[in-house]
């Protein structure tokens, strides 16, 4: 898991770098200056007029670092300070360093429109990770013409104007490319912030790694290396039992396709068996569509209203297209009041849940819910911002003693002590429908097969993701659909396991 620090945890890494390491404070800015120089010249050549927009602190600093690296390199560079704050030491030597090299543009008044109209790309060096509150005055004037430049933007370290682990106001630079030191930020992992940081990108600048090490946080981001440590081979000498028996409780009448998608996605996640329990009018449908799948015909015609015994299941998932019926509510109560093992709940089963609080503390522990936003804010209320429906996440992963995924474009996953995984794969084709089905019967298969739920949950979102950017590098993102990632799930799975699925 790669950690995501909060700025007072990054300025301690760097007070322990400088002194233990030892170097120099403006040395380590000179690492920075160096590491964002060698992200930029391999994606802009010489022939590119560059602007730099500098503040007076230490992300100012780097960039008239950067300038003047730039400058050895014979690129074009404009360099404007934006006058204000007390300079810091580094910002000075900084400035001391480029003297000679290029005359500083200061600005102190509005300027004028036009002034970045020379620009093709437009670094954006003004404050960094020591913005503390919203830009105002000449500040968010300078931004303002940074964002209507037709140039390319790109922000050193955080894009100005973004708080990196509170909510933001103002006046904020909207980055096409945000290249940030050694972690990103937790800001960066919030839809609301995207039109601001972009694509991020992190360099290395060789903070101190014993301490970055032991440096503990509550927020990770998910890699494939990650996954591939938690993915399971097959034993040789296994069988169907081996990979469990899941019982899928999910369609309705006019939505028996979700419960298709589920059971695919189910099985190509590899479960042993799998037996669907749906209405009278998803029978036919079923047994054609899944013939892998056994059926529990319901007694009702057309939505759940009476399981089976659920003994003999290893996991339940339940909730594609099960619609909220009275009888399907009444359902559910019973599976909550007598099955006491993990499941998976998703859609419908999490309205139900929403709308009669009293099941929801009957989730049994281990289970994974997957809400999207809006399912999200009908469980556990509304949030001002994506951090505090964070919070509220955490909250309710604590109280259910359970996994709670909400998904977006980067889905969450936080587990019941509280500590959450930011997904990396998928893109903006995923967002059709059925694509929750799917991730559904996913982690159903996965929980189905003894994996924890914390496991299934971060190695199934990540599955499902990567299916759907696989399938994309083929289709496109327009004409993806839910069933596509169905089809790149073996693909996923084999780049996930190394080949050895
Ligand atoms: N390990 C690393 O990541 C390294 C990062 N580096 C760069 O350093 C910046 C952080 O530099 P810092 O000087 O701490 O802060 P900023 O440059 O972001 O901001 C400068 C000062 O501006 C003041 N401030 C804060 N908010 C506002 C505001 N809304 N309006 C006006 N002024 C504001 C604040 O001072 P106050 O005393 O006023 O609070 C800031 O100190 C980091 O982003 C990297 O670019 C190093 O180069 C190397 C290591
Ligand atoms: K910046």
């Amino acid at each position: 898991m790669t950690k995501i620090l909060t700025t007072d945890q990054i300025r301690t890494l760097d007070a322990y770098t400088i002194q233990h390491e030892p170097v120099a404070s403006i040395d380590l800015m000179e690492r920075a200056c160096r590491a964002f120089v060698e992200w930029f010249i391999k994606r802009a050549d010489t022939s590119r007029r560059i602007g730099i927009v500098c503040g007076t602190g230490n992300n100012g600093g780097d960039g008239l670092g950067i300038a003047r690296m730039l400058l050895a390199r014979h690129y074009t560079v404009t360099v404007w300070v934006v006058e204000g704050g007390k300079p810091t030491a580094d910002f000075e030597a900084n400035r001391t360093r480029l003297l000679g090299n290029v005359i500083l543009q200061m600005i102190a008044d509005t300027p004028p429109s036009t002034i970045f109209d020379t620009c093709d790309i437009v670094i954006d060096a003004l404050f960094g990770s020591g913005l503390s509150r919203p830009l105002e005055g000449i500040y968010a004037a300078v931004i303002e013409r940074i964002n209507a430049a037709a140039a390319w933007r790109v922000a050193v370290d955080v894009p100005s104007g973004l708080r990196a682990d509170a909510p933001s106001q103002g006046a904020i630079v909207q980055a096409q490319d945000t290249v940030s030191f050694q972690v990103p930020k937790l800001a960066f992992f919030f839809a609301s912030n995207a039109p601001y940081v972009g694509t991020w990108h992190i360099v290395d600048i060789g903070l101190h790694k014993g301490l970055l090490q032991d440096t503990e946080t509550d927020h990770y981001y998910v890699s494939n290396d990650d996954v591939h440590r938690r993915w399971k081979p097959r034993a040789r000498f296994s069988h169907k039992g081996t990979y469990g028996h899941a019982l899928l409780v999910a369609g309705s009448y006019g939505k028996t396709g979700a419960a298709i998608l589920a059971a695919r996605a189910l099985l190509r996640a590899g479960v042993g068996l799998l037996t669907i329990h749906t209405p009278v009018r998803g029978y036919a449908i079923l047994q054609q569509a899944v013939p892998e799948a056994m059926v529990s015909i319901d007694p009702f015609e057309e939505y759940a209203s009476t399981l089976p015994s659920s003994d003999g299941y290893s996991v339940i998932g339940v909730g594609p297209g099960l619609g909220q019926a009275d009888a399907t509510v009444k359902m559910m109560r019973k599976i909550l009041e007598t099955y006491r093992k993990p499941m998976v709940i998703d859609a419908d089963a999490l309205n139900i849940l929403a709308a009669h609080r009293e099941l929801l503390l009957r989730v049994p522990a281990g289970s994974i819910l997957t809400p999207h936003p809006k399912e999200f804010e009908r469980l556990a209320g509304k949030t001002a911002n994506e951090f505090e429906r964070l919070e509220k996440q955490k909250e309710l992963a604590r109280q259910l003693k359970s996994v709670v995924v909400v998904k977006g474009a980067y889905t969450s996953i936080t587990s019941p002590g509280g500590v959450v995984y930011f997904n990396t794969t998928g893109n903006p084709g995923m967002a059709t429908g059925g694509t929750g089905d799917v991730l559904t019967g996913i982690l159903t298969g996965l929980l189905a097969q003894s994996y924890t739920s914390l496991d299934a949950a971060i190695l199934g979102v990540y599955l499902h993701g990567l299916a759907g950017d696989l399938a994309t590098h083929d289709l496109g993102e327009d004409s993806l659909v839910a069933s596509d990632l169905v089809t790149y799930l073996p693909a996923a799975f084999l780049k996930v396991s190394g080949g050895k699925s």
